[in-house]
């Protein structure tokens, strides 16, 4: 397996010298042995992090599209928008011109409501009931992303010793990761853990820790599972009192996606795609009040202070990703040259993040697709964003090398990690970027 650092070839990478010393360095770190063979032009003290071996990801089946029961109060919305004359945008926009968002896939349906009209009541307690629902249909559809990152991997499932579950949207003992593990046939001595209430930056969260696993136990097989049903906890009917709920309406979604890490790959059977170079979780003090969601006895209510949320991208984005990349040598690339995986989400946060950064608007392309055609699925949408930015390199040639992981959630947070393509897979062709 190449460890490709790139001598030429058109593609930005890191120069001799200070970059390669920082990026020896920080690796060297590391326990884990090199994955380069010998003879390869990296130094033998070059030690590399968890590699992300595959991943796949999964969609429930289009129970309610765009076109669910939240539509009436989101339109209306808009129609009152129009009529105040507040906001010319408004005037001229849909839903999806103002949320990005075109097609959404949800878990809540009629036949839920019709079961359970209790979530039409907005003063009758249904958290037990929502929790029950999510519990009842979240297992299949996280089994359903896992096993097809499974077969793409080419392992037996059998061979996954730790199973990282990341949900916002479940809350029960035990958690669900058991039930998708009986689904999956995993091992009864499969090491599990569940990462809770983590929102948007869930998946920076469970691969951080499925990357610190990796690095201290090299035989390690860790399957990541991101899963989130908002619909389900999240339905509420519209109150134009709570603008937040009506936004989330027309943005949130319901999705799983699933990847698995492990270092030392067993080529030719595992062909790893992304090296994990590095993580970094930054959280801004003070700023606890700008995303956050309360369980209340009927669901989940969200909230969020876009301004306050804009002013700290604005503030703090580059300080975080300097802090993350600066040491690996992949700063000095410059932001453009990079490839990007971020969560989307909303408009507002990938705009801030493109001004705050300068980013050339192909950077945030995968994001906004993402969002444009899943929703906000929360937690699970990066993993959609990571699939994506592969399917655009492989279409479109893409030959960025180095790229980044990036993520918001409440906190304030900031989620980076740095990424390197492997040249043996899929977002590098091997040949032209072989030293
Ligand atoms: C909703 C929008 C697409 C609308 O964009 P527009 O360009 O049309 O308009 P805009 O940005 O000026 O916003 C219009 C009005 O809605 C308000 N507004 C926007 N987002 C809001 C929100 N989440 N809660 C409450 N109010 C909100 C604005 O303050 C403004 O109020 P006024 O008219 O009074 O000035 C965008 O604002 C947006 O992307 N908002 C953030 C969406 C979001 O909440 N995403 C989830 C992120 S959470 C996440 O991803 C991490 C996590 O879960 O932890």
């Amino acid at each position: 397996m190449a460890m490709a650092r790139r001598s030429g070839g058109g593609g930005a990478t890191p120069q001799r010298g200070e970059g390669e010393e920082g990026l020896s360095h920080h690796l060297a770190e590391s326990t884990l042995m090199p994955l380069a063979p010998s003879g390869s032009g990296h130094s033998k003290k070059t030690r590399r992090s968890g590699t992300l071996c595959h991943l796949a990801r999964s969609a429930p089946p289009p129970l309610v599209l765009a076109e669910s029961v939240c539509d009436e109060g989101v339109r209306r919305e808009c129609h009152d928008k129009e009529e105040e004359g507040v906001r010319e945008e408004r005037r001229a926009g849909t839903r999806g011109e103002m949320t990005g968002v075109k097609k959404r896939y949800l878990q809540m349906n009629e036949d839920l409501l019709r079961e359970h009209p209790e979530f039409l009541d907005p003063a009758a307690p249904s958290l037990p009931a929502r929790l029950a629902s999510v519990a009842a249909a979240m297992p299949s559809l996280a089994a359903a992303a896992a096993a097809k990152a499974i077969a793409e991997w080419g392992r037996p499932a059998g061979d996954i010793t730790h199973l990282v579950f990341s949900t916002s949207t479940s809350a029960q003992v035990p958690a669900i990761d058991l039930r998708i593990a009986s689904l999956l046939g995993l091992s009864d001595t499969v090491k599990r853990t569940t990462i809770a209430f983590q929102a948007c930056t869930g998946t920076s969260s469970a691969f951080r820790v499925a990357m610190d696993i990796a690095e201290s136990n090299r035989v390690a097989r860790i399957l990541v599972i991101c899963a989130d049903m908002l619909s389900i906890n999240g339905f509420h009917v519209p109150n134009e009192a709570h603008p937040a709920g009506i936004i989330a309406h027309a943005l949130f979604s319901d999705g799983a996606g699933a990847v698995i890490v492990g270092a030392e790959p067993q080529e030719p059977v595992e062909l790893p795609i992304f090296e994990m170079l590095s993580t970094s979780q930054v959280t801004i003090p003070g700023t606890e009040h700008v995303a956050s969601t309360q369980f209340t006895t009927s669901g989940i209510d969200y909230s969020l202070l876009p301004d306050e949320l804009v002013a700290l991208i604005d503030r703090n984005v580059e300080r975080c990703l300097d802090g993350a990349l600066v040491p690996l040598g992949i700063a000095k690339l410059g932001w453009n040259n990079l490839f990007w995986v971020v969560h989307p989400g909303g408009p507002i946060i990938m705009d801030s993040l493109e001004a705050a950064l300068k980013l050339e608007p192909e950077k945030l392309a995968a994001s906004r697709q993402v969002l444009s055609e899943y929703g906000n699925m929360t937690g699970p949408t990066l993993i959609f964003v990571l699939d994506e930015v592969i399917r655009r390199h492989r279409q479109l040639d893409g030959d960025e090398e180095w790229g980044v992981m990036v993520s918001f959630g409440p906190g304030f947070t900031i989620e980076v990690m740095a990424l390197h393509a492997c040249s043996s897979n899929k977002m590098n062709p091997g040949p032209k970027n072989a030293i």
